[in-house]
């Protein structure tokens, strides 16, 4: 059955209505937040076919362009304009045919744009096949076309091509490349971080390949590229790659000079690059299509940056944890880092820094609900009435109290301890120190998302034991407020407040370097209901009322 496409609404251009500037000033407390490097993949390197150059000529018979040129819809009128805007559609957004005939449609809505649009891979297609390459280590080669994961995959996809009306040649050879990638892992019985990088890119390749093809099905003239193909140069840090420099201006070079001799809209693969020394396909951490899409967004100067999800916005918590969370309006580039860094899965970590360095609004908008206005994200706005931002709650964390056995100085204990860490490329969340001790949480969303594991623990501990007494305490949870620190009195009285009712013991506070937050350290059993009690206290109680009478008192 083909899935018809919604019609277009009346064109609306995305105007972003930015508040007035004001320098939010920030004032320091006594404890101070910190973070080490990321930690290394390791392990061997399973030698697989190289990905780089595989996938570009098919899908599209050849030139990256399926079917006749576009007579109708995006791309009728103005070919010539340059590229405006970049649409990332997230693994919800586009998790099923429907879906993707609705971000078709979408797109049309906006006929004045010339978007670059970057897809992440459809729906859990990257947890499935992680899960399908963990389960190929131990299956045996004759067993893989049994996996679940695989199978989820393998069906996913068809059903899509399917329902679009598309052909299945589309796809056909991604689907078998992956089953003999598959069976490649289960004969060595070993899946590297590089092995497992080139296992998940087929989710993007796949998603981006059958997107491009349906808007060219329907007229909408598009062609498809690989991110590792057109200059995402990254480390080779499988895994979590970081962007390199010269992304910027290869990227810019391939899209810029391919729009411009022969338009058609880009439909590029989110979260992958390619390893600037081992040249194998790279990813960049989970959910860094959002770090792709701020990418290009900086590497062609575009208006603006659209993040398109299943929710209203960045909002005032996870509704998954409080589905009372409100929509936050606007963030500063600032304020959606440290969110990010603190664990809300909304946006990846890194992908505000190409957005703050090219000056370019990013707004977080929902593929559900495109009425709703969304966050708009960018480097000032009127911080006045601000006191918290948003809430976020990273649970399953382990903390390290470290006390020095005076054999070393101040000075050369703290040096010692975090060379430690920096040795075996652990990286800490939060930090509070005294003269003699030091605590520390320990970043539990590791390589996909795989917790600290107790072999890796082990070893800290002991290596720290040569210096200190160490006391190890699990299942503990971070609660980060994220805020105006020019109201850290009032936060900070507030959450006492909130303490105190509730008999939650904390048992660290840390307060990040960039002033923008405060974390909170509690036994993962009080988090929740302790989330809860902050949301109602700053965002249900009319927090605003007393800022404006505690300035009222203060004039
Ligand atoms: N503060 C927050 N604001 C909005 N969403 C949040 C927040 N914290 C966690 N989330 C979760 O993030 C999800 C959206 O991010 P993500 O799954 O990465 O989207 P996508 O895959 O569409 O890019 C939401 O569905 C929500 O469950
Ligand atoms: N597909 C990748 C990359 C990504 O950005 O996904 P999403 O946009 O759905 O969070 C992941 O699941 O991590």
């Amino acid at each position: 059955m083909a899935i018809p496409v919604r019609s277009a609404a009346a064109p609306r251009r995305l105007v972003p209505s930015i508040p007035p500037a004001s320098s939010g000033h920030v004032r320091g407390l006594a404890c101070f937040g910190t973070r080490t490097g990321p930690r290394g993949a390791r392990g061997l390197s399973m030698v697989v076919a190289d990905s780089t150059s595989r996938r570009a000529k098919q899908a599209d018979g050849g030139d990256g362009v399926l079917g006749a040129p576009v007579l109708g819809g995006l791309g009728m009128e103005g070919l010539g304009d340059q590229l405006s805007v970049v649409m990332k559609f997230g693994g919800s957004s586009v998790s099923s045919a429907a879906r993707m005939a609705e971000v078709a449609g979408l797109i049309l809505t906006f006929p004045e744009e010339r978007p670059v649009v970057v897809l992440s891979a459809m729906g859990k297609t990257t947890n499935n096949l992680l899960l399908a390459g963990e389960k190929a280590v131990g299956c045996g080669v004759i067993h893989v076309s049994e996996i679940e994961e695989w199978n989820m995959v393998k069906s996913l996809h068809i059903k899509t091509v399917d329902e679009l009306g598309l052909p299945r040649s589309v796809i056909q050879d991604m689907l078998d490349e992956l089953e003999q990638l598959l069976k490649g892992i289960a004969m060595m019985k070993e899946l590297t971080p590089r092995t497992s990088d080139y296992l998940v890119s087929f989710g993007e390749c796949m998603s981006t390949r059958i997107f491009s093809a349906y808007l060219n099905k329907i007229r909408v003239k598009a062609r498809q590229y690989d991110a590792f193909d057109i200059g995402f140069i990254t480390t080779d840090e499988f895994g979590n790659a970081d962007i390199l420099e010269a992304t910027y201006p290869a990227v810019a070079k391939r899209l810029h000079g391919d729009w411009i001799q022969d338009p058609a809209i880009p439909v590029v693969t989110g979260f992958l690059g390619k390893g600037w020394k081992s040249g194998a396909v790279t990813t960049l951490g989970r959910g860094g299509s959002d770090l792709t899409a701020t990418t290009i967004g900086k590497a062609l100067g575009l208006r603006e940056i659209q993040v398109w999800k299943d929710v209203d916005g960045v909002l005032t918590c996870d509704p998954n944890i409080y589905p009372h969370a409100k929509t936050v309006p606007y963030l500063t580039f600032e304020e959606a880092t440290e969110l990010a860094y603190f664990g809300a899965q909304v946006l990846h970590p890194q992908s505000m820094r190409p957005a703050r360095e090219g000056d370019i609004p990013v707004r977080v908008k929902n593929s559900y609900n495109p009425k709703a206005p969304g966050t708009l994200i960018t480097r000032q706005r009127d911080m006045d009435k601000v006191v918290l931002t948003s809430i976020v709650l990273k649970s399953n964390v382990t903390m390290l109290d470290i006390v020095s056995t005076r054999m070393l100085g101040q000075y050369g204990f703290l040096a010692r301890v975090f060379a430690i860490f920096e040795d075996l490329c652990i990286s800490v969340d939060c930090v509070a120190t005294s003269e003699v001790s030091v605590s520390v949480s320990l970043d539990p969303s590791k390589i996909w998302s795989r917790e600290l594991i107790q072999q890796e623990l082990d070893h800290v501990v002991e290596e720290l034991e040569k210096i200190a007494i160490v006391r190890l305490l699990q299942q503990r949870a971070i609660i980060s407020l994220i805020g105006n620190v020019e109201q850290s009195s009032l936060i900070l009285e507030k959450t006492g407040r909130v303490l105190r009712k509730s008999g939650v013991n904390v048992q660290m506070i840390s307060q990040g370097a960039s002033k923008v937050n405060m974390s909170l350290i509690v036994h993962d059993s009080d988090a929740k209901a302790l989330v809860e009690a902050l949301h109602q206290a700053f965002f249900e109680d009319d927090v605003l009322s007393q800022v404006e009478a505690e300035n009222l008192l203060v004039g």
